[in-house]
């Protein structure tokens, strides 16, 4: 099992509750896609699953590891250092040069003071030479991140967590500063390198047709609760209608959708609603 969230709630510390009643577990080395309008909750899942945020309700276990608002701060630490997370915007201080920011995926892993040695000098250019080159940017090496585009920050922050070699990959719209084309490479290579280290990977998409065609799992995000969670070839117009639906259950026109896995455009829409799921 890689994780495992049983009745999980998180609110926020101004009252906010972002999530509430989350079961969702996968196991070691699934796939899976979290999709849903703005505001459901899929940043807020993955950074309950990355320990960002603790659940304040119900139990979570990540990594073979109970996590909660009681766990250690020292077990949170390591856990964390198995983690990897591709943030929209990728958290890197923008005078730090590429191959620092790469070789940043493992400071959690390294001894002290080879962590520090590495902000002085870089300790491991082939490392951080070869994850860059799997996004295409290894003549980016010693470029400064300020000289770089918002697409190009964006794959050094993947660049950085194929570099750490994370147990369980968190990636909260990894392509949303990607042309098309590259959305696509880039999703496909995330979704091969979890799998040829047996890592988990979880990423949340506002591409339905990204989600469909790479992911063999779909979860569907709407008002802090799961409304789906299904193999890909299962998900149908009505769920995806569902999902997207304005609040007053009008259709919402879908998002990025031109797959032909799923012929929204034709699908009537069911009248048997779908239903929340809930946890047992
Ligand atoms: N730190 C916070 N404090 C209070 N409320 C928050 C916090 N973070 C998120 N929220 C609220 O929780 C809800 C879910 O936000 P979240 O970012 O998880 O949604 P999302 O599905 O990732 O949205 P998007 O697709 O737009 O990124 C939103 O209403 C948001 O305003």
């Amino acid at each position: 099992m890689s994780f495992m969230l049983d009745d999980v709630g998180l609110t926020h510390s101004n009252g906010f509750t972002a999530l509430s009643h989350i079961c969702l577990s996968a196991a070691q080395g699934e796939s899976i896609a979290l999709i849903g309008p703005s505001g459901a909750g899929k940043t807020s899942l993955l950074s309950a699953i990355g320990t960002a945020y603790l659940p304040t309700a119900g139990q979570m276990q990540v990594l073979g590891q109970a996590a909660s608002a009681q766990s250690a701060a020292r077990e949170l630490k390591a856990l964390r250092s198995r983690i990897g997370t591709v943030h929209q915007a990728a958290p890197i201080p923008l005078r730090q040069r590429v191959v620092t920011a790469v070789l940043a995926g493992k400071l959690g892993q390294w001894p002290l003071w080879k962590a520090l040695a590495s902000l002085a000098y870089p300790q491991d250019i082939p490392g951080a030479r070869e994850a860059l080159a799997r996004v295409q940017l290894d003549d980016k090496l010693f470029a400064r991140c300020d000289q770089l585009s918002g697409g190009q920050l964006q794959r050094v922050g993947i660049a950085r967590v194929l570099y750490q070699q994370a147990e369980l990959i968190l990636a909260d719209e990894p392509v949303s500063a990607l042309d098309p084309a590259l959305s696509q490479a880039t999703v496909q290579l995330l979704v091969q390198e979890a799998a040829a280290h047996n890592a988990t990977l979880v990423a949340s998409l506002h591409a339905v047709d990204l989600a469909l065609a790479h992911f063999s799992r779909i979860v569907g995000i709407r008002g802090g609760r799961v409304l789906f969670d299904l193999p890909a070839a299962q998900v149908a117009a009505e769920q995806l209608q569902a999902l997207y639906a304005h609040a007053d259950g009008s259709p919402m026109p879908l998002p990025t959708l031109h797959s032909d896995a799923v012929q929204v455009e034709n699908a009537t829409s069911s009248s048997a609603p779908v239903q929340v799921m809930t946890c047992r």
